[in-house]
């Protein structure tokens, strides 16, 4: 209650400043001195309707107590309180109005930022560099959102990432984080005890359904007080250009809110105090990312050495992007003062932008068949200090934006309620020059295959741009998983395309690993040996640490399950029935739902499985 709330010193309730809302002024003996100050600040701002339909003291008393709770709360929760909250809707919802360009002054044009090839030596000293900084790293995953377009009924973190395994996209991301801690541990000499914290920020939607996944898994291995879940709570919504806020539909004692978006994942990790107790600690990096990308952390390694040996303030990991792809564009823009900034566009943005500033067509593809401007995947790695440096200055705001939906040209109605938003990779526009801000391109196969869209949706992307569906992000960890093999020596059959839930996909053969068995290219060659082929067929679960392949020929289901001290080779021709991908349909609920929106289920025919619980040297030879 420290902001924008009116000190009561020397003010008389009964001197009219309540006048203008008569039915508050009424019930003013009711409330504490605390509610009477956030009144005061309500009417300042314009909200007096907000008391239109109070009756009498006496009716509804608790209820009218239980909206100045929820007041206070989106007062506490807002840098500068709803009074800030109120004004910058009012300047935004203006702009918003005029239609003025919130690049106004800008000139855009492609930045060059750090072009990496998968599996090259630059690469893999990269990958070296990354694994030994990651003991001093700190993962910061943004769960908050709903994925209303993808229209899963459960917590996106809970899917399966693929389902040979059926490891969900949690259970994937600790595991890599685990995994990682032990590379970078043995990479350094003498003790090492690195616990990596993982900080996860939910919201009202998907807060207890995170906390439950994680406790009905034992953390997915991790210590309970290595990971920290930090709520995001929603803001206020608005009717109209003066920002009046809405009062829900169902309860007009409660104001309806919206969440403000991933952006807030600053001002939290600021208010927690973490930052400043992993600076105390030695930390010196933090890696933020998203709930559904299953090749994220193939491409974490070399991004993190990107940034330890440039030095780099804020690394953006991009990829290839195609014209009008929902990810944002990595842009150099250029003031007409002269300063510079290289930052995301917004995909929603960057068409109009190029518009406006002398490119006819907008956003379109160039003649290498992408966009020119590379693609925001929205995983952030920032230095600790400067950020912590930054965030004292700004508590953690980021600028943000208004998307009202307007009835009609006059744009003075909304078809529904709006809010500010804020997004988290807007954190670079504040910086000063001085900030070293750069990004690294990866291949698109290998860093980014996201769950965001729903089938009927994703069947109907234009041939060519990327689904971004329970499929194709599926099937893209078997084609990473094939196409790192085959870097490494391993003879894989080329893929065959098929159809699912009206997407055309390429089936490679379904591989997967678990995160231990390697966190980097050099760690695949080193367990991969000579004259290995796997046929288009086949399947392979690798799960340890120690598993080595050679002279492996499979045709067929492969799985092989070995405890961290079981050192094992695995050679021979192995065939077996193997195992098929049924057809199903999304539109079939007698399916489970995480089945059914990737349209197809794994059938378990036959296979070979070896199993190695104890300790030792063994060689299995089919
Ligand atoms: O209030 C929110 C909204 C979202 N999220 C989280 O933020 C992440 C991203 O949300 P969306 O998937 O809805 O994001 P978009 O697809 O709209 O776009 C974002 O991700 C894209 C890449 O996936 C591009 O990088 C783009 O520039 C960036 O804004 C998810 O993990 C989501 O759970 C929150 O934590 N809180």
């Amino acid at each position: 209650m420290d902001n924008a709330v009116e000190s009561l010193a020397g003010l008389s309730v009964t001197n009219g400043w309540a006048s203008s809302a008569p039915n508050l002024q009424r019930n003013l003996g009711i409330l504490s001195s605390e509610e009477i100050g956030l009144a005061m600040m309500l009417l300042r701002e314009g909200q007096k309707h907000l008391f239109d339909h109070w009756p009498e003291p006496g009716v509804d008393d608790k209820r009218k107590k239980g909206f100045f709770d929820q007041v206070a709360q989106l007062n506490a929760n807002y840098p500068g309180g709803l009074a800030s909250y109120i004004q910058n809707a009012r300047k935004l919802l203006a702009d918003s109005k005029a239609g003025k360009n919130p690049y106004d002054g800008f000139t855009p044009s492609v930045p060059t930022g750090e072009v990496l090839t998968f599996g090259n030596d630059n690469f893999m000293m990269l990958e070296e560099a990354g694994v030994r900084e990651a003991r001093r790293a700190a993962f910061v995953l943004v769960a908050g959102g709903l994925g209303e377009r993808l229209g899963y009924k459960g917590i996106k973190l809970a899917l399966p990432s693929e389902t040979t395994t059926g490891r969900c996209f949690l259970q994937h991301y600790i595991e890599s984080i685990l995994a990682l801690q032990e590379a970078s541990c043995r990479l350094v000499q003498g003790q090492c005890e690195a616990e990596i914290p993982l900080v996860i920020m939910t919201s009202d939607d998907t807060h207890e359904s995170t906390l439950l996944l994680l406790e009905s898994n034992y953390y997915f291995g991790m210590k309970t007080t290595q990971v920290k879940l930090i709520k995001q709570e929603k803001v206020a919504c608005l009717t109209d250009n003066d920002a009046r806020f809405a009062l829900d539909l169902n309860d007009k004692y409660k104001i309806q809110t919206k969440p403000h978006g991933h952006g807030d994942v600053h001002a939290l990790l600021y208010s927690s105090g973490l930052l400043n107790s992993w600076q105390s600690a030695g930390l010196k990096w933090v890696l933020f990312f998203q709930d559904t990308n299953g090749l994220l952390f193939k491409a974490i390694p070399a991004s993190l050495g990107v940034s330890s040996t440039k030095g780099y303030h804020v690394n953006s990991l991009a990829v290839p992007r195609k014209a009008k792809e929902a990810m944002g564009g990595i842009t150099k823009l250029t003031h007409t003062d002269g300063s510079e900034i290289v930052t995301n566009v917004e995909y929603n943005q960057l068409d109009p932008l190029l518009r406006a500033t002398g490119h006819a067509d907008g956003d379109v593809n160039c003649e290498t068949g992408f966009s020119p401007f590379p693609g925001n995947i929205n995983q952030l790695i920032l230095d600790l200090g400067p950020y912590i440096k930054e965030l004292s200055k700004t508590q953690g705001a980021i600028a943000e934006f208004v998307n009202p939906k307007y009835k009609d040209s006059t744009k003075t109605s909304f078809k529904s309620s709006t809010r500010l938003e804020c997004m988290m990779q807007d954190y670079p526009k504040s910086l000063p020059p001085s900030a070293k801000v750069g990004f690294s391109v990866m291949d698109k196969w290998l860093a980014y295959a996201p769950v965001k869209n729903k089938p009927e949706d994703a069947s109907k992307v234009p041939k060519g741009n990327p689904y971004h569906s329970a499929t194709s992000g599926e099937m893209a960890i078997y084609k990473a998983n094939c196409l790192i093999l085959r870097k490494a020596g391993v003879h894989i059959a080329d893929p065959v395309t098929d159809i699912f839930n009206g997407q055309e996909v390429e089936l490679w053969p379904c591989i997967t690993w678990s995160p231990k068995w390697t966190s980097t290219f050099r760690d695949v060659k080193r367990k991969v040996g000579e004259c290995c082929s796997i046929s288009q067929r086949s399947s392979m679960i690798i799960n340890g640490q120690n598993i080595f392949l050679d002279g492996l020929s499979l045709d067929g289901a492969l799985v092989v399950n070995a405890n961290d001290q079981a050192e094992v080779k695995v050679t021979g021709y192995v065939q077996n029935k193997g195992w098929a991908l049924e057809h199903v349909d999304y539109k079939d609920i007698s399916i489970p739902e995480e089945t059914r929106i990737r349209g197809f289920k794994v059938c378990k025919i036959e296979q070979l499985e070896i199993n190695y619980a104890d300790p030792g040297k063994f060689c299995f030879k089919s």
